[in-house]
């Protein structure tokens, strides 16, 4: 893919009509189109405990997808959209696409090549990807398959200032370009699903491979994770997660690494005003896909004011709820510069592996490429708040 240019001008087109074209000689996708078909097939595949620890809550996940429904584009005419621009620059980095893979966990429940499977289909489209802390292969064996794919690293802040700033070092020199901290994720959330199924996947040593591999964090072991396995994934729930965080201590990281840092989690005006005095590089609306307060606005209910509070200061990406393209046109003409797509490619990971996160990247970015068109518009950087109606219903 990567030698076929995805991102020409013509990608949607390109990839509609090769479909089309497979079809007359009888093959049809494997993998569902729609979102929601991919999310039931996957969800029928996986384990009750694997899609249990996928799904979050109910209801600020349907709050989220709601939230994109109240939001229309209004389709422009005539105004010349042969050639699309889907690029765009954050932080001085190309991405050329305003698409990333979001951080997500523990993919050894989901599908046996986890995130090797996902840096491999992040190269061959050319998406960048964020890896999470708790990837359950290390973050260099994934920068290894990732090759010069743009790359990312999310930090769980834990309760280890030394791990901490073990992380950071090894994501510097495995080519990682920025720290992106979660702040949503001091304590897990009351998740209804995994609590009945008495499944939290770390406590069976699955996505631990950052610690288990981390110089720091074996130093304070009497035995290697490999000698006595119980008692590092102890250690781990002892240190993983540190709610006593607090805005101050971000400094330390600003003193631990020269590469941008990037806040994830942010839904309040003032929290994003907060990054801006701490000197953060970036801010990452999002509720964690649903996954953490019962309850929380929709993560693109929040995208407006946050928009206006950073004033263009730093860039603002988005993520909880991108299915379609349409979606991440919505939340670029909102204001954010780029989005994170996170459950649908973990869908087409269970699926088809490798394959199956390749067919999902391919099909949001022709489906964004051709809605873009279609909308009227032939560059990204021209969607704005007049791209859109709000059709919220007046109470
Ligand atoms: C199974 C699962 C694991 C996740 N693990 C992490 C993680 O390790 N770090 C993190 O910052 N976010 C994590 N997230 C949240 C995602 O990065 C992202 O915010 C969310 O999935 C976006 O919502 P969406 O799935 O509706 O697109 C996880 C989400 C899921 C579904
Ligand atoms: C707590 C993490 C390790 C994974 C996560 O962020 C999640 O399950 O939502």
């Amino acid at each position: 893919m990567k030698d076929e240019q995805p991102i020409s001008p013509a990608y949607g087109l390109t990839r509609q009509m090769q479909v089309y074209l497979q079809g007359l000689q009888g093959q049809r996708p494997s993998l569902p189109v729609s979102p929601e078909a991919l999310e039931r097939q996957a969800v029928a595949r996986l384990k009750p405990e694997a899609s249990g620890y996928l799904a979050g809550m109910d209801d600020t996940m349907r709050s989220n997808l709601e939230a994109f429904h109240r939001w229309q584009i209004v389709p422009r005419m005539l105004r010349g959209v042969s050639q699309r621009q889907l690029s765009t620059t954050i932080l001085q980095m190309q991405l050329p696409v305003p698409l990333l893979l979001a951080p997500i966990g523990v993919q050894s429940i989901i599908h046996p090549e986890a995130e090797l499977a996902v840096a491999r289909a992040a190269h061959s489209t050319n998406v960048p990807l964020i890896l999470s802390t708790a990837s359950s292969r290390s973050l260099e064996e994934v920068a290894q398959a990732a090759g010069d794919t743009l790359r990312w690293f999310q930090l769980y802040w834990s309760k280890n200032p030394d791990l901490n700033a073990s992380f950071v070092r090894r994501a510097e020199q495995s080519g990682y370009s920025a720290i992106v901290v979660t702040l949503d994720t001091l304590l897990l959330g009351w998740r209804e699903q995994d609590i009945q199924n008495a499944y939290l996947p770390f406590l069976l040593g699955e996505g631990l491979a950052n610690y288990f591999s981390d110089p720091v964090f074996r130093q304070a072991l009497a035995q290697p994770p490999e000698k006595d396995p119980a008692t590092a994934v102890r250690y781990f729930t002892d240190i993983f997660l540190n709610p006593a965080l607090t805005w101050e201590q971000l400094s330390f990281l600003r003193q631990h690494t020269s590469l941008p840092i990037i806040l994830k989690g942010i839904l309040h005006p003032d929290d994003a005003r907060k990054a801006l005095e701490m000197g953060m590089d970036g801010i990452i609306v999002s509720n964690h896909g649903g996954r953490q307060v019962a309850g929380s606005l929709a993560a693109l209910d929040a995208l407006p004011a946050i928009v206006e509070a950073v004033n263009k200061q730093v860039p603002i990406l988005f993520d909880s709820g991108i299915r379609r393209g349409s979606d991440i046109i919505k939340a670029l003409a909102l204001g954010a510069q780029a989005v994170l797509l996170g459950r649908p490619y973990i869908w087409g990971l269970a699926l088809e592996g490798e394959q199956g996160v390749q067919t999902v990247l391919e099909n949001i970015l022709a489906d964004l490429d051709l809605s873009l068109a279609l909308s009227g518009y032939s560059s990204i950087a021209q969607l704005d708040a007049s791209t859109l109606v709000n059709t919220r219903p007046v109470r």
